[in-house]
């Protein structure tokens, strides 16, 4: 199969779909990639690198859309890059259609089928491809927020961890997955008063076991959101119901007497934000704020750290896109239905039920929509 990597273009966006050492894996297994000049430059990897893997370097995202039969990519694809997909090719990458009605209509109109990183499930019930940006995210989430309680940041002025005879900040964390431990665990670690709220008991258990009391756990309701909103320092959202818009759990009425200087980084942002007060910012303009409250709300935060996240986003995606080279799209898909739940988009068809719920589209289920093309190839 011929694999095509074009250069990200979204705002302070400098990771890459695949590293020089995933290009090999795909030339190794009799594959061809051809990689857009310069794409993974800003990170460390220059075209030498992919050349010296066996890739083939062009110079336009434009030649590497008009011959690739899979275009590896991270980031959704922007309407320009919608518009150079044509039927019968594939795009695997993040695509968090539920809250873009404008990148779900590009598609369908592409024929193109479309598999979003973040729907691919795997049997323990977690998402393999979303989990380790996830991971970056998290971590980040607490960068981010000890930056912002900086007085010169608009925070208000507190050290998360504190120092002796000195309290520490009070850190609420709403969504306990991958991104909500991964939080939890770098706020205990620069010694902040921790709390995490989940809607799953079994996932609250989970993290008991492994942080003891060294964590405040609570099973997430209005009423616990309110009371633990109004104590934090800094509060992260780190909720997912998969494919779904994320539900605003923290309105514009809680958010105006939460304390002065408090922070919030929505990481559910990409899912449109668990907060009511919350709208998609960018590296280069991170925060703003509402009634006092400075709140950070970057859609790619990963793309923040970007070789780090490139090497852990390549080393979850490969096996997958080696799998869809090796066997073909629709056989890969029909064989795998972990992959299959990724399918979002084909042949002009919404293949995912929540998205199809969420903006209100026609849900055709995913071997029913391959079918159909099949059926109008061979016809
Ligand atoms: N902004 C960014 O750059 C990035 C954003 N993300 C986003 O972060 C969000 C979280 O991702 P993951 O942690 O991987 O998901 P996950 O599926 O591992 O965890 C989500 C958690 O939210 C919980 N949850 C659902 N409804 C809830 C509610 N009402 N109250 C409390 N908890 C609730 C679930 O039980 C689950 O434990 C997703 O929207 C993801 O796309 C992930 C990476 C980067
Ligand atoms: C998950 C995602 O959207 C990101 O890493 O940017
Ligand atoms: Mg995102």
């Amino acid at each position: 199969m011929l694999i095509g990597v074009p250069k990200e273009i979204k705002n302070h966006e400098y990771r890459i779909g695949l590293t020089p050492a995933g290009a090999k894996e795909f030339v190794q297994q009799g594959h061809r990639v051809i990689v857009e000049h310069d794409g993974g430059l800003a990170i460390g990897f220059d075209d030498a690198q992919y050349l010296a893997a066996g890739a083939e370097i062009v110079n336009t995202a434009a030649e590497v859309f008009e011959r690739a039969e899979m275009i590896i990519k991270v980031k959704e694809p922007q309407p320009g890059e919608c518009r150079m997909l044509s039927p019968g090719q594939l795009l695997f990458t993040y695509l968090h259609l539920a809250p873009d009605p404008e990148q779900t209509r590009l598609l369908l109109e592409s024929g193109a089928t479309a598999i979003a990183y973040e729907t691919v499930t795997s049997d323990d019930a977690g998402l393999p491809l979303l989990a380790p940006m996830s991971e970056v995210a998290g971590r980040m989430a607490i960068q981010a927020g000890a930056h912002n309680l900086e007085k010169a940041q608009g925070g208000n002025g507190m050290l998360l961890g504190g120092v002796p005879g000195v309290e520490p900040a009070k850190v609420l964390v709403i969504g306990g997955g991958v991104v909500g431990i991964n939080a939890a665990r770098m706020a205990m670690g620069l010694g902040a008063d921790v709390t995490i709220l989940d809607k799953s008991l079994e996932r609250l258990k989970e993290l008991d076991m492994i942080f003891g009391g060294r964590m405040k756990t609570v099973y997430s309701t209005a009423d616990a959101v309110e009371r633990h909103a109004l104590e934090a320092d800094l509060v992260v959202g780190a909720v997912l119901i998969p494919g779904a818009a994320a539900p605003k759990l923290i309105s514009r009425e809680l958010v105006s007497r939460m304390k002065a200087g408090s922070v919030m980084v929505d990481v559910a942002i990409d899912q449109g934000g668990c907060f009511e007060t919350s709208r998609a910012t960018t590296h280069q303009e991170p925060t703003y704020v509402v009634d006092g409250v400075v709140h950070y709300c970057v859609a790619n935060m990963p793309g923040g750290v970007a070789r780090t996240s490139t090497m852990a986003l390549t080393n979850a995606s490969m096996p997958y896109a080696l799998k869809l080279a090796n066997k073909g799209v629709a056989d890969a898909l029909r064989d795998d239905r972990h992959l299959r739940n990724g399918l979002n988009v084909h042949a002009g068809m919404i293949t995912h039920e929540a998205v199809a719920e969420a903006l209100d589209y026609e849900f055709v289920e995913p071997l029913t929509a391959l079918g159909r093309t099949a059926l109008q190839q061979s016809a």
